[in-house]
């Protein structure tokens, strides 16, 4: 069985939480030792150990558990968002999603839905990996849009993120610390209803703070 079955069928808090403490473990040590490993040796980061433990923090991993219940209603026929468009501000999200399917990858201008896959987790990179790499890699704007109204969707996301005070330095934005970005997220999504991102910190950029 797997996580999200385990987690469904669990009728007992506690043991919810015991499951998803140590799945977070496992995943941690995927993203660290595997995938940030990999990407950092293919963009020649040189990073120290000390480097590496603030921007990849165990302390601000974060795991959420979503349900994305069945809609009745019918004006939301056949236009059942799960998630609105949005890039995760992390540096590497792992996600675990049911068969259900929904999540959709923006490429160019089209969206592109991602086929769930048994026992896969799928990766996403976030916007404090975009900037680290230079916008060498990106951070992809995605979201969930289920297509079958009348099933419940589950999934599992885990975020690896900086610490609060870890100074994110890049030659395309201004050095800035993962905090100071959350806070600006915050701030454009109470004030214009959306997140700017990595533009508040780009010289380049009308958005330019
Ligand atoms: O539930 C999903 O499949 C996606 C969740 C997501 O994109 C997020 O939490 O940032
Ligand atoms: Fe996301």
């Amino acid at each position: 069985m797997n996580l999200i079955s385990c987690l469904k069928f669990t009728a007992d808090p506690p043991s919810s939480l015991v499951l998803i403490e140590e799945y977070g473990r496992h995943i941690t040590r995927i993203a660290v030792s595997a995938l940030f490993e990999a990407i950092a040796q293919a963009l020649n980061l040189e990073l120290s150990g000390d480097q590496r433990s603030e921007l990849l923090s165990e302390s601000t991993g974060l795991i959420r558990v979503y349900r994305y219940p069945q809609s009745s209603s019918v004006e939301a026929e056949g236009e059942a968002l799960g998630m609105e468009v949005h890039t995760d501000s992390s540096v590497i999200s792992i996600l675990k999603e049911d068969e259900t399917g929904g999540l959709e990858i923006m490429k160019g201008e089209e969206w592109l839905r991602v086929k769930p896959v048994a026992d896969t987790l799928i990766i996403n990179l976030g916007d404090m990996m975009k900037a680290i790499s230079d916008d060498e890699y990106k951070s992809v704007k995605h979201r969930v849009k289920k297509k079958d109204r009348t099933r419940e969707r589950h999934s599992v996301c885990y975020f690896v993120s900086p610490q609060r005070d870890c100074v994110i330095k890049s030659s395309n934005y201004k050095p800035f610390t993962y905090s100071e970005f959350e806070a600006q997220v915050q701030a454009d999504v109470q004030s214009l209803g959306t997140k700017v991102g990595l533009h508040r910190f780009s010289p380049k950029s009308p958005l330019f703070l």
